[in-house]
């Protein structure tokens, strides 16, 4: 299977960004989109480690690292994906994703993210009853969905929060950070403080892509 490699999450609005991943995509049946293939690559150990079978998927913009969670989970595994934006998941992802035959293993919830986790909530029965969670939208609301996952995973079960390097800005001044990154900036360096601080997860910072972290619930 032919791979293209795109670095889409750094600018995902970008409309030239789109345009090009629609123009290889529709050119190319075979392509399999790709933001950090090493990235990629752990998160798919990752769900392989814990047998995920549920998942929850924060941020699924063309959907690629939706598509791997699906490709990696079994037939009957599933991922609830949720984005406040459907558009770029139809236009972009979904062709591939029905193309490999893994559609049925996503429920894709177009929403913010906090009332999903908070409805899910509402039932008993999803308390501890997902495997695996990817995080990877508003950074500004990681703790607040964090707090909620943390009682939707279960013991022994994995969180990974994308961009936790901001670009390398956590390890940099506020002065020599560009405007527009100061907001994630201060977002990702309260989170790294806090996940620091959480007994109730073993972290791991991996610097791949923009670096991840991964949290183990201890109970
Ligand atoms: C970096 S992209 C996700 C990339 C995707 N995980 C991938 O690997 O291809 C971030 C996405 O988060 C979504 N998003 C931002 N804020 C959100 C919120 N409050 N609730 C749900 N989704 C949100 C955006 O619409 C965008 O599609």
């Amino acid at each position: 299977m032919l791979q293209y490699i795109l670095e889409t999450s750094v600018y995902p609005r970008q409309p030239e960004v789109l345009k090009e991943l629609r123009n290889i995509t529709s050119n190319h049946p075979e392509a399999v989109m790709a933001t950090a293939p090493d990235a990629g690559q752990l998160m798919g150990m990752l769900l392989n480690l814990v047998n995920a079978k549920k998942t929850i998927e924060v941020g699924v913009f063309t959907g690629y690292s939706l598509l791997l969670t699906a490709l990696t989970i079994p037939e009957d595994g599933k991922v609830i994906a949720i984005d406040v934006d459907r558009g770029s998941y139809e236009e972009v992802g979904l062709p591939i994703i029905k193309k490999s035959g893994v559609e049925h293993k996503i429920d894709f919830r177009e929403s913010e993210a906090l009332p999903v986790l908070n409805e899910l909530l509402n039932h008993k029965s999803n308390e501890g009853g997902f495997d695996f969670a990817f995080v990877d939208a508003d950074k500004e609301n990681y703790w607040n969905y964090h707090e909620r996952l943390m009682r939707l995973i279960k013991v022994g079960g994995i969180i990974v929060y994308d961009n936790t390097l901001w670009g390398g800005t956590v390890a940099k001044p506020e002065t020599s950070t560009s405007e527009w990154r100061r907001g994630g900036r201060k977002a990702m360096l309260e989170l790294n403080q806090k996940l620091c601080a959480d007994q109730r997860v073993q972290i791991s910072h991996a610097v791949l892509g923009d670096g991840i972290t991964i949290c183990r619930r201890l109970y």
